[in-house]
């Protein structure tokens, strides 16, 4: 998979796409039947497959005062959409001019710098100026710009729609089972290990840690977690949280795998998680945290 992380004026495709349209926080069931489809659209009509989105959430940049949740940032993001296997991903800088186009211009855009000819996306997928771009306009356009366009109906778990602002609220709960039958996978956390004061290893548990972005929803806590590491997976338990204990500030992602004792510092690893085990909590001694630890890695163990 290519990746342009571009100003949408400097993006200039040589080919027929099939293009998968939308902001994909999360690349939940719903969006990855999107891309699923435009992949194999591509395959069949010998076009490259793309998958659009913004760098960031036109919301985020519009109003940067209000607290934004994100389910993943774009480095788990990319790693996700990446094992679908879409020729090219775009992340468009989100700036003022792009947002600013008209939904007729978003479409020019389309056809003149991505090459389009076909158009994968949701039943209410919205774009262009203020949003006011639908799936009836694109339906309108396709026969006079010569491209094809594919709408995936709503799509349902338990009677409700999936979507990223439902998953978010989840998350933000500790609701992971929850989320992950949304998400159709398990909620994903990606990253570079890097060092920590090595107090956890005096402890007797050994954690990788990954300085996590302060925006990712999942509330602060102990979770049982799996761990990929070059291919391998590793049953895990993590604390996600800034460690009130040490009056920490960065909000840290730390595992401690079981039965391995490999050194991670600098290697890229993959944290799932599957169940939420208790709140990250403030504790009056060492003792006492590394006690609930020992206990904590009894529940995760029996997960
Ligand atoms: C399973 C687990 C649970 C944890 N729970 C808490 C907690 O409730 N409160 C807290 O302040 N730190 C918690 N921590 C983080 C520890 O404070 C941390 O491992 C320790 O400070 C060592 O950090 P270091 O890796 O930077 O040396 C937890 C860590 C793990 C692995
Ligand atoms: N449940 C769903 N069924 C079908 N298509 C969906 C569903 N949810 C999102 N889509 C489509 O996925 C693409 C990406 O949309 P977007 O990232 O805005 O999704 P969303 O999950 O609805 O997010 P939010 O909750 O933040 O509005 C769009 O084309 C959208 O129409």
């Amino acid at each position: 998979m290519k990746i342009i992380n571009e100003d949408f004026r400097n993006i200039l495709l040589d080919y027929n796409t099939t293009v998968a349209l939308g902001m994909f926080d999360g690349v939940h069931i719903a969006h990855r039947e999107i891309i699923k489809r435009a992949v194999l659209d591509a395959k069949i009509n010998k076009t490259k497959s793309v998958v659009l989105t913004f760098e960031q959430d036109p919301d985020e940049f519009l109003y940067p005062d209000k607290k934004h949740k994100i389910i993943t940032e774009n480095k788990t993001k990319i790693k996700l959409i990446e094992e679908l296997s879409p020729d090219y991903l775009i992340l468009l800088k989100t700036n003022k001019e792009l947002l600013n186009l008209n939904p007729e211009d978003f479409i020019n855009f389309l056809i003149n710098n991505i090459g389009i000819k076909k158009v994968v996306c949701g039943f209410d997928y919205k774009f262009g100026k203020k949003a006011k771009g639908n799936i009836d306009l694109l339906r309108m356009y396709a026969n006079n710009y010569g491209y094809s366009l594919e709408v995936v109906d709503e799509i349902k778990i338990n009677g409700f729609k999936v979507s990223s602002s439902a998953i978010r609220e989840k998350l933000e709960k500790g609701l992971i089972i929850e989320a992950n039958e949304l998400l159709g996978y398990e909620f994903s956390i990606y990253g570079a290990v890097e060092k920590g004061n090595q107090i956890a290893r005096e402890m007797g548990y050994p954690t990788a840690n990954i300085y996590v972005d302060d925006r990712i929803a999942l509330r602060n806590g102990v979770y049982a977690t799996k761990t990929v590491i070059n291919g391998k997976e590793y049953s895990s338990i993590s604390n996600i949280g800034i460690k009130p204990t040490f009056n920490g500030k960065q909000k840290v992602l730390e595992t401690h795998l079981f039965n391995t004792n490999i050194n991670l510092y600098g290697k890229e690893i993959m944290v799932k998680f599957l169940k939420f085990i208790r709140d990250e909590q403030k504790f009056d001694s060492i003792i006492n945290l590394k006690k609930r630890i020992q206990e904590d890695i009894i529940i995760a163990r029996n997960i």
